[in-house]
């Protein structure tokens, strides 16, 4: 089957450095692929690229099979992806307002808005938040706001760059509990990137490992843990001092 998205021949330099060096790389529909790697190693940059925000000083990406001009994505191609990030950059404005936003850009019919709205409300938990300014939020709330304005628009593709990472423990597993039903319940394909190994281990089926700017390894979440290969080993022991199952 033709990939979702295809990386070939992919570079990405900033001045005289090399900061990603990827001769191919693939995202399969409906796969949780997680991208993990020290700091600095380029998993921030490698998702703006696969998100078409930023161009590559070289090579290509495809997006069905078909190539996309270079840094020229176009606005009907970018509208199948959504983003969501550490801060979850809530507008003034209710949680209502915030999660139909995306609709409303699109200009979906208000009585369907507030259908969809509804419902996103209820799937993250969040009905009774619908009316409150969403820069009152707790962070446990404004990232299921954050979310929710990402599915509510239904992406091909949706990209999650450390949004969990600045939660307290139990709100996280609380929130990555109900997001892994969500995803799993729709269907939809993520690319999700993260330092920690506890929320790649529950949430993602394929990890990809970089290293310096280089996918060092890619493969099912458990095959990777389990087996990391000599140029991962040394990331990946740091991390199996305190989790077991990576061990
Ligand atoms: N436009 C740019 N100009 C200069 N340097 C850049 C640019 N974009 C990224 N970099 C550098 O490229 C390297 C990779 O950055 P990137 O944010 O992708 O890493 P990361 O793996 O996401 O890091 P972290 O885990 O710390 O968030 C870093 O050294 C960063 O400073």
């Amino acid at each position: 089957m033709t990939p979702l998205i295809e990386m070939k021949n992919i570079t990405y330099r900033a001045g005289n450095r090399s900061i990603l060096n990827i001769p191919e790389f693939q995202i399969e529909s409906g796969e949780f692929l997680g991208i993990m790697g020290p700091n600095g190693a380029g998993k921030s940059t490698l998702l703006k690229l696969i998100a078409f925000l930023e161009k590559p000083s070289g090579g290509e990406i495809l997006y069905r099979g078909e190539t996309i001009p270079s840094g020229n994505a176009p606005l009907e191609l970018r509208r199948k992806f959504s983003i969501a990030l550490q801060q979850s950059l809530l507008l003034d404005g209710t949680v209502f307002y915030n999660i139909a936003i995306g609709l409303t850009l699109r200009k979906v019919p208000k009585s369907e808005i507030k259908e969809k709205v509804t419902r996103w409300l209820e799937l993250f938990g969040i009905s009774h938040l619908a009316k409150k300014n969403a820069l009152y939020l707790s962070g446990g709330e404004a990232q299921r706001v954050n979310l929710a304005r990402a599915m509510i628009v239904e992406p091909e593709i949706l990209f999650l760059d450390e949004p969990f990472s600045a939660l307290d423990f139990p709100t996280k597993i609380k929130l990555m509990e109900d997001f892994k039903e969500i995803i799993s319940t729709t269907g939809t394909t993520a690319v999700f990137v993260s330092h920690d190994l506890m929320e790649i281990h529950y949430l993602t089926n394929r990890l990809a490992i970089i290293v310096g700017g280089e996918v060092k390894q890619s493969g099912p979440t458990p095959r990777v843990l389990e087996h990391p290969n000599s140029s991962t080993q040394s990331f990946l022991n740091e991390w199996k001092k305190f989790y077991p199952i990576a061990r």
